[in-house]
């Protein structure tokens, strides 16, 4: 009886799956969006990933659900610190966004960011990716890890903990390294600073990971975690156009990394572009990203076209 109730308990789906036609008719009627969220229409213009049918369908519930849960969020926060009689009005609410290289990560994150400032007018949105947590180019030749970039041996985890845990304790100013995708590189001597944001969008690979030799993960410190998902396939059709994008920009650039690469023929590049998918980010996709799908909250499928066409809600 027992061993067959566990066996039913491994079966039961995570998560609640819905198209984009049911998620489209979620709607929270919270006080502080509804009126605001009416007017995101005006925002499709400002971006150019964004269109109508995707603020209509995806991010108006997306939002109404972000906002109840930032509620619940800040309540808690406040019964807590009051129970403690500890000032927690400083911790933001962080919202982590995993998935593929080249899935569109960061396009998301910069969407939510825009259309949650548009919403909290009096709230401070910011966003950041875990890119600059990787080991400076220096650092992984000197490790043999140059073919490993972004496998989870490539960060230095311990800072990008370290990173979260100020965030979250409310420290007034938090900094962390840039990284260069034209570069390729860690910027030296550049640092971005986060100054205690009411919310914060945490973008990378590795958000959902357990780093080596520690006990906690780095999903620990979100509110809310998201994956953004799609198949391989059409990742790597993705991936290939923005390398291609990245070569037609650094054509007349010699400080860029891809200046050389620009200049080759048809061929080695479209064969350079293959293997580094395959053999770098492809298996870090299967071996690393993708185990973690399921530590995300809510999940973004989309489809050719980057077409968003199912969102799943974790149920419990
Ligand atoms: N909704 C969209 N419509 C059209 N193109 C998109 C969309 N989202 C992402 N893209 C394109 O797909 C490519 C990958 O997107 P993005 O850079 O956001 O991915 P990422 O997951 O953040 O990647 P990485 O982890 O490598 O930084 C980019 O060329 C981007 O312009
Ligand atoms: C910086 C990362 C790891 C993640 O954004 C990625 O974009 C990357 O550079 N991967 C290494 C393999 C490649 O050149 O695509």
């Amino acid at each position: 009886m027992i061993a067959s109730k566990r066996k039913e308990l491994c079966v039961v789906e995570t998560y609640t799956h819905y198209s984009r036609e049911e998620w489209r008719d979620f709607y929270y009627s919270g006080e502080r969006v509804s009126r605001e969220i009416d007017n995101l229409d005006e925002l499709v213009s400002l971006n150019d990933r964004l269109t109508q049918e995707d603020v209509q369908d995806i991010y108006r519930p997306l939002l109404h659900y972000i906002d109840l849960l930032y509620m619940l969020a800040h309540h808690a926060a406040k019964q807590k610190g009051a129970f403690f009689d500890r000032d927690t009005s400083k911790a933001p609410f962080v919202i982590g966004i995993s998935g593929s290289v080249a899935v569109g990560k960061s396009t998301v994150a910069r969407v939510l960011r825009e259309l949650l400032d548009y919403t909290y007018p009096d709230q401070k949105v910011e966003m950041m990716t875990t890119d600059g947590f990787l080991y400076p180019n220096e650092e992984l030749r000197r490790r043999g890890l140059m073919s490993r970039k972004g496998f989870p041996e490539s960060y230095d985890m311990v800072a990008l903990l370290e990173f979260m845990r100020e965030i979250k304790l409310g420290e007034t100013t938090v900094s962390y390294p840039e990284y260069s995708h034209s570069i390729y590189d860690i910027v030296p001597g550049q640092m971005n600073t986060i100054e205690q944001p009411d919310i914060l969008i945490v973008e990378g690979i590795n958000t959902f990971q357990l780093p080596q030799n520690q006990q906690i993960y780095v999903s620990d410190f979100f509110d809310f975690a998201i994956y953004v998902d799609a198949e391989p396939l059409n990742i790597k059709k993705w991936y290939i156009k923005r390398f291609l994008m990245h070569l037609t920009d650094a054509k007349d650039d010699p400080t860029s990394y891809f200046y050389e690469m620009a200049h080759w023929t048809p061929e080695e590049i479209e064969n350079y572009g293959n293997e580094i998918w395959y053999t770098i980010n492809m298996t870090n996709l299967v071996q690393h990203i993708e185990p973690t799908k399921d530590r995300a909250d809510l999940i973004i499928h989309k489809g050719e076209g980057h077409v968003i066409d199912q969102i799943s809600v974790r149920k419990y």
